[in-house]
């Protein structure tokens, strides 16, 4: 950043800032959400903008009163004054559109991106401009609050700047900050992604209870309050979970037989496969958007 150009007005707090997200798909509906469900901000603040999908852009705009411009002119003018700009579109259409907002981009604004794989040099190389980047790595769960954000910075990324960015991603969730990084696809892996793996879960047992004979409310409700209880006794007793299961494991009863189940088709392995898979698909998609590919 030049000396000459004043940075973002950090003290007036984020409910002064203009933020535009750059993609208007699930993960930015899940973050302007959370911020406005917490009062961080208000609708008036927010730009949501995508590439033509036009029911989309109603469809935010009458859930959240959110501005969502729609001509080019509009876009562009919300992208240029915007004090903050969430890159929030897929890895695929990231390198046309970081080409685009490198027009628009100014040394004053923070940019925060939300795209997995993505990392902080190409978004500086291929928006030709040095100015601070937040990487991020969220997850879905921001809607509600209860959202877990990795955060890495890039150099030009000042104290306050980072405050603000910690700020906004614990207004929707929890955030860990990782100096490295690589480590963003980590997070990937395990946060990122995570709630698939939790529904994946639950589609499962709420299946497998239907065809025992629970009706489809009582298989619903036993399964989200078994997961829920199962996530706050992790956080409320500070035990570890291979300390809680044994609790829950009576010897040769119900659980163990199950466990045994697992074990035999070997799950856990595959829980883990799975969470280096993702995480190795995020440096993948990073090096494809580097490489120029849409992959
Ligand atoms: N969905 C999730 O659980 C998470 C997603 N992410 C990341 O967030 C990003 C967005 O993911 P989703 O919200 O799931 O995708 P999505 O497909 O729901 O939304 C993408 C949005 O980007 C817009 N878009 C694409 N190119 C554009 C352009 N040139 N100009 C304007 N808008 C453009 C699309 O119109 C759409 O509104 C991805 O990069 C993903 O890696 C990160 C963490 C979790
Ligand atoms: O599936 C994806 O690629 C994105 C990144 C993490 C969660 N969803």
């Amino acid at each position: 950043m030049s000396a000459s150009e004043p940075s973002l007005s950090v003290n007036a707090g984020i409910s002064k800032l203009k933020l535009t997200f750059f993609g208007a798909g699930s993960m930015a509906e899940a973050i302007a959400r959370g911020l406005l469900e917490r009062g961080l901000t208000l609708p008036g603040q927010i730009s949501m903008i995508n590439r033509h999908n036009q029911d989309r852009l109603k469809e935010l705009h009458d859930r959240y009163h959110v501005i969502t411009p729609s001509t080019e002119e509009a876009k562009q003018q919300s992208l240029e004054e915007a004090d903050i700009i969430f890159l929030a579109m897929k890895p695929k259409d990231a390198q046309d559109a970081l080409l685009q907002l490198k027009h628009f981009v100014q040394p004053r604004q923070l940019v925060v991106s939300l795209i997995a794989g993505l990392s902080i040099r190409t978004i500086e190389q291929l928006l030709e401009a040095r100015i601070p980047v937040v990487r991020t790595m969220p997850n879905t769960s921001s809607t509600i609050g209860l959202g877990a954000t990795g955060i890495c910075y890039s150099d030009s990324v000042d104290g306050q700047l980072r405050t603000l960015s910690e700020e906004i991603f614990q207004s929707v969730g929890i955030t860990a900050i990782v100096e490295e990084e690589k480590l963003l696809d980590a997070v990937t892996g395990v946060s990122g992604s995570g709630p698939a793996y939790i529904y994946y879960l639950m589609e499962a047992m709420i299946d497998a209870g239907k065809k025992l004979g629970l009706d489809d409310e009582s298989a619903r409700t036993l399964t989200i309050q078994t997961v829920l209880g199962a996530a706050n006794m992790v956080k409320s007793t500070g035990e570890e979970p291979a300390e809680l299961r044994r609790k829950v494991t009576s010897p040769n009863g119900t659980t163990q037989a199950a466990i045994e189940l697992l074990n035999s088709h070997h799950v856990s392995e595959a829980i883990g496969k799975a969470i280096f898979r993702s995480a190795e698909r995020a440096a993948e998609l990073g090096a494809m958007i580097e490489g120029g590919s849409k992959g």
